[in-house]
């Protein structure tokens, strides 16, 4: 295809005119139909890719409607006359390829990339939508932030699909192998961990809580902040854990938004009763027993491990001096799940110890 404005010579009689095949008007209808054409092929495909996953991968019947319903509307505007300018060999484009299209450290980011370009392309048909047909820029800005939305839904419902199924949550403390440890306990199917340092400053909580939210992420696993909810959107966390004492949960939603997990601790009936009623995710029911991790937090017992059995509306996990010696106790007094902290960073075989408590917690049949 020519570029717009380029002429033709023909030859009549041994004279030689310039003819313009096109009106430069036509050429540039011409190049807005091709701009449609890759954008609305784009959108579509986008879309798909994310589908799959909604379908597939969180077996959501609504996910899953809804991209197929936006795939559809978006079919409806790919008429014949946008189709007909296509011209894939004349196209230089389709020869670039961003390094990063090659590698996906893991399903979040294939999504993440690919929700990128639905809503890039969504833009583009928006803009030059306008130039096409009355409707077509507000029909797309509006699909747009339908986007959004989808892209809140599909993260929250993930995140909370990988939290109900995470029985073991592993909070981590100060280690000069903080890294390593947590790699290792993932190799044993680890797919939740709270990074907690209570006495670092901020440039090295950064650091670490930088790489160990990327290396929970290529594990497919949960990665939460303890305390700190600027630390938790900084390093894109999928949620912060928050304390009696830390920032109230309803200033923390309002930061974080309904698509991030919060959790919060709880010693008591009523704490558990009020944290629940904040609308946090989970709960943390502890310490069970006395631990040197939080010296001055006295024990609960298993009291309140069974009365959590009973009452807790929502995933909750006994924590505080829970190691192998003991875990079935707490599963016997009614836990299906439990944080730790010595026992996976202090192990000499956190995959072994991590496997280990899985398979005991495993072994619960799911109440009716
Ligand atoms: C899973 C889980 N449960 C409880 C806590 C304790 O939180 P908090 O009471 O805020 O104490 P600190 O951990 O901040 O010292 C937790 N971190 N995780
Ligand atoms: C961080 C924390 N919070 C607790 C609570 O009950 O709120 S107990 C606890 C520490 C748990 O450490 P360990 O597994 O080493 O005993
Ligand atoms: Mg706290």
């Amino acid at each position: 295809m020519k570029e717009a404005g380029y002429y033709d010579e023909q030859s009549t009689d041994g004279v030689v005119v310039m003819v313009e095949p096109y009106s430069q008007k036509e050429l540039i209808q011409q190049v807005v139909y091709r701009i449609l054409d890759a954008n609305l092929d784009r959108a579509r495909e986008g879309l798909r890719i994310i589908e799959e996953w909604c379908r597939f991968g969180l077996n959501n019947a609504q996910l899953t409607g809804e991209c197929k319903q936006m795939r559809q509307e978006i079919a409806i505007w790919h008429t014949a006359e946008i189709r007909a300018a296509r011209d894939t060999p004349g196209d230089r484009g389709t020869e670039l390829t961003h390094p990063q299209e090659e590698q996906r450290s893991s399903v979040k980011s294939l999504l993440q990339a690919n929700l990128c370009r639905v809503q890039e392309a969504l833009r583009v048909l928006e803009e030059y939508g306008k130039l096409y047909h009355p409707n077509m820029g507000t029909a797309f800005k509006q699909m747009r932030y339908r986007v959004y939305t989808l892209e809140s839904n599909i993260m929250a419902y993930h995140r909370h699909q990988l939290l109900l199924r995470s029985h073991l949550y592993l909070v981590t403390s100060s280690s000069e192998n903080l890294l390593a440890t947590v790699e290792a306990a993932l190799k044993g199917g680890l797919t939740l961990v709270q990074y907690r340092d209570k006495t670092s400053d901020d440039s090295l909580r950064l650091e670490q809580a930088t790489k160990l939210s990327q290396l929970c992420h290529s594990y497919g696993a949960l990665f939460i902040v303890n305390d700190r909810v600027d630390l938790a959107l900084a390093v894109d966390a999928d949620g912060v854990h928050l304390g009696q004492q830390d920032m109230p949960i309803a200033i923390a939603r309002q930061i974080l938004g309904p698509q991030r997990l919060i959790g919060g601790s709880t010693t008591n009936p009523e704490e558990m009763q009020k944290t629940i009623a904040e609308g946090v995710d989970y709960i943390g029911v502890g310490p069970v027993y006395a631990t040197p991790t939080k010296p001055d937090k006295p024990a609960t017992g298993l009291e309140y491990v069974s009365y959590a059995a009973k009452n807790s509306s929502i995933p909750w996990f006994a924590i505080g001096g829970i190691d192998a010696n003991n875990i079935n106790d707490l599963i016997d007094a009614g836990a299906e799940r439990v944080a730790v902290v010595r026992s996976v960073m202090q192990a000499e075989q956190p995959t072994l110890v991590t496997q280990y408590l899985l398979s005991q917690l495993n072994r619960i049949k799911p109440q009716p």
